[in-house]
């Protein structure tokens, strides 16, 4: 266990007064945006929610519903399975992929309370020593979810990026037809069962993902994200809908623009959760420099040029002080860091 004497303070930067964008904070109401991205209005809503909030709830996605059920009918034969089952994917210290807790979770000062596997890449190899016999269909499912999320990030990436102007020939390693064919991905299944001492107890600790996007998949509550202002908001489940937030490379390619989601997951004494997260990346040692439409006299370069890998490396040891250990340049005047009351205890 580390010390856990440092106190970090989340550099969460907000983008209050973009004025090249006309930005203003989260708006008053206490909820995260529900956007239909099927509205006209989507890529606008999507794009503010993104600079403000840094995270929105996505309906009407395209995504089968039959698909998201079976995933989650997938993670709870995955939970159901038997630990000594379980640990034949346990991770290693040195890699993240398999079961286990993260580094996060074993260095926060609350006790962690749940399991989870990590699957980078191509999940087949580790789903085929979960299920040396029937691997088939949870493989296919797994790939097919891998498919569908991918693509949904593509779209999400241009609807909202196309509003600032950028198109697929200022972003080198989205391919030459947009369709980020080389972009790197994971998937986090986290199982939080009923904790008698929910409030000593964390699911995921605070955290931002180190990712393009997140879309994450949950059925019952205890996502919440950290907004200035307003502390911790529950994400309330919609039915089918998907969390899309910003992760710390989409930040760093919008210089700062988009607001990484500082979230956490929180536990409760009457029902167990489950939840997928998806996480859409850079190839892993693509350079990914801010975009430079997005570098502005009023917004100068805030982030050096950095390669996935190097800052995953990096988030593993220094966690949510990462994004500021490597910053260039202050957000812009106006922009502050979260204030007093969402001070946590991490490291
Ligand atoms: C692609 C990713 C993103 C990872 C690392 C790798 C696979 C697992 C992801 C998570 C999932 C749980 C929280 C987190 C903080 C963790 O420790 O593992 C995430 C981390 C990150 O977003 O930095
Ligand atoms: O379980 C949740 O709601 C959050 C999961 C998460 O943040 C992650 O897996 O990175
Ligand atoms: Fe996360």
């Amino acid at each position: 266990m580390s010390d856990v004497s440092k106190i970090h303070s989340l550099n969460i930067p907000t983008n209050k007064n973009l004025d090249s964008f006309q930005q203003q904070l989260p708006d008053a109401s206490d909820t995260v945006p529900v956007i239909d991205l099927s509205h006209p209005d989507a890529p606008k809503l999507m794009n503010n929610a993104f600079q403000t909030w840094g995270v929105f709830q996505l309906v009407n996605h395209g995504i089968p519903v039959s698909l998201l059920n079976s995933i989650q009918s997938f993670i709870q034969d995955l939970f159901d399975l038997p630990t000594s089952q379980k640990l034949k994917i346990v991770r290693s210290r040195e890699s993240i992929a398999g079961f286990g807790l993260v580094p996060l979770s074993q260095v926060y000062p609350k006790r962690p309370w749940g399991e989870g596997f990590t699957l980078i890449g191509n999940p087949v190899d580790h789903l085929q020593k979960l299920w040396p016999e029937d691997c088939k269909k949870y493989c296919d499912l797994a790939e097919e979810y891998l498919k569908e999320m991918k693509n949904l990030c593509g779209k999400v990436m241009w609807l909202t990026l196309g509003e600032l102007g950028i198109t697929p020939e200022d972003i080198n390693w989205a391919g030459s037809d947009g369709e980020f064919k080389t972009s790197n991905q994971a998937l986090r299944m986290n199982s939080y069962p009923v904790c008698p001492e929910p409030d000593e107890s964390i699911g995921l600790p605070p955290h931002s993902d180190s990712s393009v996007l997140t879309v994450l998949y949950q059925t019952t509550k205890g996502l919440q994200v950290l907004i200035e202002g307003k502390g911790w908001v529950t994400v309330e489940p919609v039915k089918d809908a998907l969390v899309v937030q910003v992760g710390d490379m989409l930040h760093i390619l919008t210089n700062g623009l988009y607001s990484p989601s500082v979230h956490q997951a929180v536990v409760n004494q009457t029902h167990d959760r489950m939840s997928t997260a998806f996480f859409f990346g850079t190839p892993k040692n693509t350079e990914v420099s801010p975009l430079k439409k997005l570098v502005t006299p009023t917004r100068p370069l805030m982030y050096p040029t950095v390669t996935w890998a190097d800052y995953l490396s990096k988030k593993y040891e220094l966690f949510e002080e990462t994004l500021p250990s490597i910053r260039l340049s202050a957000p812009p005047p106006g922009l502050s860091n979260v204030n007093d009351q969402n001070q946590v205890k991490v490291g």
